[in-house]
């Protein structure tokens, strides 16, 4: 390049620089007083947009030329001129969603939910923070400009970015989606260890700039020792807050059973997955109940429960992979919404939901210091306790057993990622399913 031209072209990288500043600064003083913020686009390999969204008052579009404004994008060019006693009085503050493999099936129905306020409630504005991959970034700005189409008057803000620092800046939820897919012959622990390091890193970034009572959700797979792995590298935020989702597999179990017992699936309560997210996982029909009564009552065939129904829920993930070509996302993005509403609403006398958590002093006698599915109760705000009336017999405590070795033995193959020395793969025999876990 010419110098002539590499000075030219280095003012007008100053001058959009500058522009972007200045732009920058005058919306976010916009934003103190109206809540939004413009699209904003920086230099670096990282877009940085913000939805501009109004209350349904009508109120006056003050636009400039779009075209004058390089920097911004569609929807975000406008800038609405609100008066400060127009601003919506009833709605809570804005709460930032972190959601990681957000170009990804699963995201693609999980962010349209969160945004419509199904999720958190319909006075709950949100700001949507999204992280994909280099190879993806692309189709996130399609995801993006679908949200920007949807005009949801709760969604204030998107940010869509390559670097978790950026995106999980301030988050108090960590949606952890994105993840690599198990390659054909692809080892079990070569995914452990590419997954893995994702989840470290994602980790660290949560501890450097997340919201210090962040609640973060693991949902790429292996997610139990994903989600180990993130907690090990986030010292900073309480164990506690980690979950890694079982609740699409309490979903099916729920789904099963009441097939069997031909009632509703809002019949089945007391649901507990034990354990790992893999085909070792456990359906507890022992203390699941139909109609509030013990489910052997009402489903007397015990070899079915002992031996189809617990396959069944193992081995659903897979089966869905056949049939449809591809992993569960809607039905998957559905049992998100339900954990992070176990979360944030009381659970119902008498009842539980599933989760996997960080174990330390467990009732259950189950081995502490790995993310192990267990029942669950929550008083609403966003914390939970373990339940303590379950039963158990000699049938699940073999088969939690059996998920219990094998956390432990993926526990001892990510020592690496966790901080605890030398890794040692000596996984049982390989329990997880292709694509789907
Ligand atoms: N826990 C469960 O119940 C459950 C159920 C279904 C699927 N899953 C798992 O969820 C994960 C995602 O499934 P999907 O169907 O949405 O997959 P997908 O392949 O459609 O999407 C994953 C996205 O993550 C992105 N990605 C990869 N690495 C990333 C990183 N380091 N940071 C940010 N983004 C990254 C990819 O580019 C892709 O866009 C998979 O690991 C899958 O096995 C878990």
């Amino acid at each position: 390049m010419a110098v002539a031209e590499l000075s030219s072209s280095l003012k007008t990288e100053l001058n959009f620089s500058s522009n972007s500043l200045f732009h920058s600064n005058r919306f976010f003083a916009d934003h103190r007083r109206c809540s939004f913020r413009p699209f904003h686009r920086s230099r670096t390999s990282r877009v940085t947009c913000s939805i501009n969204q109004v209350e349904a008052a009508p109120v006056a579009a003050k636009t400039e030329d779009p075209k004058s404004k390089s920097e911004c994008y569609g929807v975000f060019c406008l800038t609405y001129d609100l008066k400060a006693e127009e601003e919506t009085t009833s709605w809570k503050k804005l709460i930032n969603i972190s959601v990681s493999g957000a170009a990804g099936m699963i995201s693609n129905h999980l962010l349209f939910k969160l945004a419509s306020g199904e999720v958190f409630g319909p006075d709950q504005p949100i700001a949507l923070k999204l992280l994909g991959s280099e190879r993806s970034f692309q189709a996130l700005e399609g995801v993006a400009m679908e949200l920007e189409d949807s005009l949801f008057p709760l969604l204030r803000e998107v940010v869509i970015s390559i670097d978790p620092y950026e995106v999980f800046q301030d988050a108090e939820w960590a949606l952890l989606i994105g993840a690599k897919p198990r390659g054909p012959g692809m080892e079990r622990a070569a995914l452990l260890d590419i997954n893995g390091q994702i989840f470290a890193e994602q980790g660290k970034a949560l501890n450097a700039v997340a919201s210090p009572n962040v609640k973060v959700i693991i949902v790429g797979n292996p997610c139990n020792t994903n989600a180990l792995i993130c907690l090990k590298n986030a010292p900073k935020i309480p164990a506690k807050n980690f979950h890694a989702l079982t609740r699409l597999d309490e979903n099916r179990a729920k789904c099963q059973l009441a097939l069997k017992a031909g009632v509703f699936y809002d019949q089945v309560s007391n649901m507990t997955i034990w354990g790992n997210h893999s085909t070792t996982q456990v359906p507890d029909f022992l203390n699941a109940k139909i109609n509030g009564l013990p489910v052997k009552e009402v489903i007397k065939d015990h070899r079915w429960l002992e031996e189809e129904f617990t396959e069944k829920v193992q081995k659903r993930g897979g089966v869905l992979i056949e049939k449809w070509g591809r992993s569960s996302a809607a039905s998957t993005a559905v049992s998100i919404v339900d954990a992070i509403r176990s979360l944030i609403t009381p659970t119902p006398e008498g009842d539980w939901f599933s989760s996997g958590v960080y174990t330390t002093g467990n009732p259950y006698g189950i081995a502490n210091d790995i993310v192990f599915s267990m029942p669950c109760r929550s008083k609403g705000d966003g914390d939970y306790e373990l339940v303590n009336d379950v039963i158990f017999d000699d049938y699940l405590r073999k088969r939690i057993a059996k998920t219990e070795a094998e956390l432990l033995a993926e526990k001892r193959c990510v020592a690496h990622l966790t901080g605890e020395g030398i890794a040692v793969c000596d996984l049982p025999g390989d329990t997880m399913l292709p694509g789907e876990m």
